[in-house]
């Protein structure tokens, strides 16, 4: 792996220098059951399953088993192997689990805690206020989410990696009811679930131009600052239940909106104090945006704030159809 990960890459001292002794765990392929297929993933498959006797207790474990297929590029098998190694290295509440890899044969497997709530975007969109349906998500309950996204994020801050791709579609949640908790939970730039969100660069790469700042799209910068941009625009998300950032615009509409100086109208009826810390991540120079401790005692401030816990949730109407396609 090490001749694999080429120092261009920034986080290239946080996966290998540093920590050469830390090993995948090698899972023994009989112990895993493929149950059924959840989706589409940028490599290959992604199955949930279960997995035999790992510890005492539980005999058989949930999981969600991201597949290589048998003929990949070696750039891909770098790549889902890269995807593990880091995935590994963190031990957070608010980061997915790796339980391990099946690596020795073809098809490669990276093992993952399985969340069943399935991704952020999902959940956002699917709770919006349907004419018959009871609303049921408060505003408490969108903050509480963003704070667990947030302290994700903190801990990625404090390891100095750079995620490159925060984004509701890349959060997963424990479950969807009460209690639950989000997780970043892909560091592939999952591209295959909304692959309306990226925009085709040069050959093959595709870029979440809609939650990149401009340093970014413009002169390839990516630094935590980065990640707090993003995370603004997963704030827009999480208070408009999962609208397309930009409505209407595309990707290369966006690229000159936003680098002139244009940024995302605050979610309609949002409150002030919301509304305030989207911008700040939102500052066209990324050393004033904040950083991620910062965001989070911002959002515990309006865990105080009855104006944004007794604001309607979610009362957006864009006239553009918002699952306008990017042309
Ligand atoms: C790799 C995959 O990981 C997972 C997906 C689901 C999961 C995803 C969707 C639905 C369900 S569920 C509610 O049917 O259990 C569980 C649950 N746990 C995972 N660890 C994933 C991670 C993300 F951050 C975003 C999307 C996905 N995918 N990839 C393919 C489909 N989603």
């Amino acid at each position: 792996l090490r001749c694999a990960v080429t120092e261009l890459n920034p986080n290239y001292d946080f996966i290998t220098a540093k920590y050469p002794e830390q090993q995948l765990r090698e899972i023994p392929r009989n112990k895993l059951k493929l149950i059924r297929l959840l989706g589409q993933g940028a490599f290959g498959e992604v199955y949930e399953g279960t997995l035999k006797n790992m510890c005492a207790n539980v005999s058989e474990l949930s999981v969600a088993v991201k597949t290589l297929p048998a003929l990949s590029t070696q750039q891909a098998e770098t790549d889902f192997m890269m995807e593990a190694v880091i995935i590994s290295k963190f031990m957070h509440k608010n980061v997915v689990k790796c339980l391990g890899v099946c690596f020795e044969e073809h098809p490669r497997y990276i093992i993952l805690e399985l969340l069943e709530g399935g991704d952020l975007k999902t959940f956002l969109r699917d709770s919006r206020p349907k004419t018959d349906q009871h609303y049921f998500l408060s505003m408490k309950e969108l903050v509480h989410l963003s704070l667990d996204v947030a302290n994700g994020c903190r801990h990625l801050e404090e390891k100095h990696f750079v995620h490159r791709d925060i984004a509701a579609r890349n959060c997963l949640l424990t479950t969807r009811g009460e209690g639950r908790i989000a997780k970043i939970a892909d560091f592939g730039m999952s591209r295959d679930i909304y692959s309306a969100d990226y925009y085709r660069k040069s050959g093959k790469t595709m870029l979440p131009i809609k939650w990149m700042p401009p340093e970014a799209f413009l002169d390839g910068v990516f630094t935590t600052k980065t990640d707090v941009w993003s995370f603004g625009v997963l704030l827009w998300e999480m208070f408009t239940l999962g609208y397309m950032p930009y409505p209407g615009q595309t990707n290369s509409d966006v690229m000159q909106f936003v680098s002139s100086g244009g940024r995302l109208d605050p979610p309609e009826k949002c409150p002030a104090r919301l509304n305030k810390i989207m911008i700040l991540c939102w500052n066209s120079i990324a050393d004033i945006r904040p950083t991620f401790s910062e965001i989070i005692e911002l959002l515990d401030m309006c865990l105080q704030d009855d104006e944004v816990l007794n604001a309607p949730v979610g009362l957006c109407h864009f006239a553009m159809a918002e699952s306008f396609k990017d042309a």
